[in-house]
């Protein structure tokens, strides 16, 4: 696992922009694993000049996102289909056809996770996963104690996953209880993966994954074994975190 360490929010969001346009300029093809929550905005932002600007194509790629929460639908304005469309996918050309995001609304959840995951492997698998991290280590939605073998599958959202997403809805009584998350397998089969974290909120987080060990109680924790996995982190998240230097 490497870190590319930069100053801010802002370069994060520079510097993970980049390294997605690079790679839809270096393949005709391209599945991109995308996540929400409050990290990666800057990220589309980027993007959404960029495809402005030079008309980097989105044509050839494919799109799964990592989770969704279960009982919102698809225009919900907390959904995470709402988000994405509305921070990236309305932006550029990619058609809807292209994206995948599990469906919350399905009265079948066990085979919305099956064939969610079946998608994947039908389209060759993840090249790109992008990942935030919540400060108990979670990755999409995948809480401590969640198997590393886990594929996409329905969960129920810790009490701190619920109230650090409350601030999205009116009150924490709205934020739904259960999600469908890819698992921890799936996200760890990605060719690439690359995970963001800026700022205080993240810093336990940042000393976990780092300093710590690779245990099931700290899901992001398995991507220290992955062959391919960058992080790019700013200075506060990456205060406190012992040896930096050695993950360069
Ligand atoms: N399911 C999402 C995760 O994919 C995300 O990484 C995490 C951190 O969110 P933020 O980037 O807002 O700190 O929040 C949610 O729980």
């Amino acid at each position: 696992m490497k870190i590319i360490e930069v100053k801010n929010y802002q370069e994060m969001s520079l510097a993970a922009a980049q390294y997605i346009i690079n790679m839809l300029k270096n393949t005709s093809k391209l599945t991109l694993g995308l996540a929400t929550g409050g990290t990666p905005q800057g990220v589309y932002q980027h993007l959404i000049e960029d495809y402005k600007k030079n008309g980097t194509s989105y044509a050839q790629v494919t799109s799964f996102n990592l989770d969704e929460y279960i009982g919102l639908s698809k225009d919900d304005p907390n959904s995470y289909y709402r988000y994405m469309y509305e921070n990236l996918f309305k932006h550029i050309n990619i058609s809807l056809q292209q994206i995948n995001i599990p469906s919350g609304m399905n009265t079948n959840l066990q085979s919305e996770c099956e064939e969610y995951e079946n998608k994947i492997h039908q389209h060759g698998g993840i090249d790109l996963q992008l990942l935030g991290i919540g400060s108990n280590g979670h990755i999409g939605f995948n809480e401590p104690g969640t198997s590393f073998q886990s594929k996409t599958h329905v969960v129920g959202l810790t009490q701190s996953t619920r109230e650090a997403n409350a601030r999205y809805f009116t009150s924490i009584e709205e934020v739904p209880t259960q999600a469908i998350t890819m698992g921890i397998q799936s996200i760890y089969k990605s060719k690439e993966i690359l995970l963001l974290a800026s700022g205080k909120a993240k810093q336990d987080a940042m000393v976990k994954l780092l300093n710590g060990d690779v245990t099931e109680s700290f899901p992001a924790s398995i991507l220290k074994q992955h062959p391919n996995a960058t992080i790019i982190a700013d200075e506060e998240a990456l205060l406190g975190v012992k040896d930096v230097s050695l993950f360069r």
